[in-house]
């Protein structure tokens, strides 16, 4: 049986995306599946489809916060709430680094993954900087990108191509319904279908055949 395409798109500025993220790692070898991972920018799909951030009403943002402490114990997923929630994710926000992912992506994909995760350890587990290209390059080494090629990454951010691959891959999202992120989408008889959402594994793994095993699937964690 040829493999199912199954796409994330997120932004490392989310942290239920970074669950979403580490669970379709624990399960592109066990399912029957080709993961693409698709870096996209959030605050281009609140605007664009009218959403809000849930941490701007504050009850949800309680909830959120609560729910945080839940779900790293669930999915086994080291995440720490940073000191100051409102500027590392609504002042700082994540472009640098989204471009920087969209860098990797157009020049070195499979680094695309161990980058994106070092990322995520930044922001959303040791409350570290991720806009500085200081910042982006010590994720990079870390992941085991050379300093030449991190050089060659930090410079092609600013590109326009990468600019724009960056804005395209957020329409890609967009054309097929996004409001938030995570976005998981693949093909259920031909037709393109996506769940929102770290929660949705159960119904995911139903729309593709396969079976849910819960968050740790007997896999060792890259984390
Ligand atoms: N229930 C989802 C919530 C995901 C979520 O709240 N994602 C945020 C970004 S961290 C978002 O985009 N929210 C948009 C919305 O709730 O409408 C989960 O468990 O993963």
């Amino acid at each position: 049986m040829s493999r199912k395409s199954v796409e994330l798109f997120y932004d490392v500025v989310s942290p239920y995306s970074w669950f979403a993220f580490e669970v379709l790692c624990r399960y592109q070898t066990r399912w029957n599946i080709s993961l693409k991972l698709r870096p996209f920018l959030l605050g281009g799909v609140m605007n664009e489809s009218g959403n809000r951030p849930p941490a701007m009403v504050p009850n949800k943002g309680t909830y959120m916060f609560k729910d945080m402490h839940r779900l790293k114990k669930y999915f086994g997923v080291p995440l720490n709430i940073p000191s100051d929630p409102p500027k590392v994710m609504f002042e700082k926000g994540s472009l640098n680094a989204q471009r920087f992912l969209t860098a990797i992506d157009a020049s070195m994909p499979d680094k695309v993954e161990p980058v994106t995760r070092e990322l995520w350890m930044r922001i959303w587990s040791r409350d570290e900087d991720i806009t500085s290209p200081e910042s982006l390059a010590q994720a990079a080494k870390k992941a085991g990108v050379s300093d030449k090629d991190i050089a060659s990454l930090l410079a092609a951010m600013k590109d326009d191509k990468i600019k724009r691959k960056l804005k395209q891959t957020t329409s890609d999202a967009m054309a097929i319904g996004a409001f938030g992120s995570p976005i998981i989408a693949t093909e259920v008889n031909g037709e393109k279908e996506f769940v929102f959402g770290s929660d949705r594994f159960p119904v995911l793994a139903d729309m593709i055949g396969e079976r849910w095993e819960g968050p740790e699937p007997g896999v060792s964690s890259k984390l």
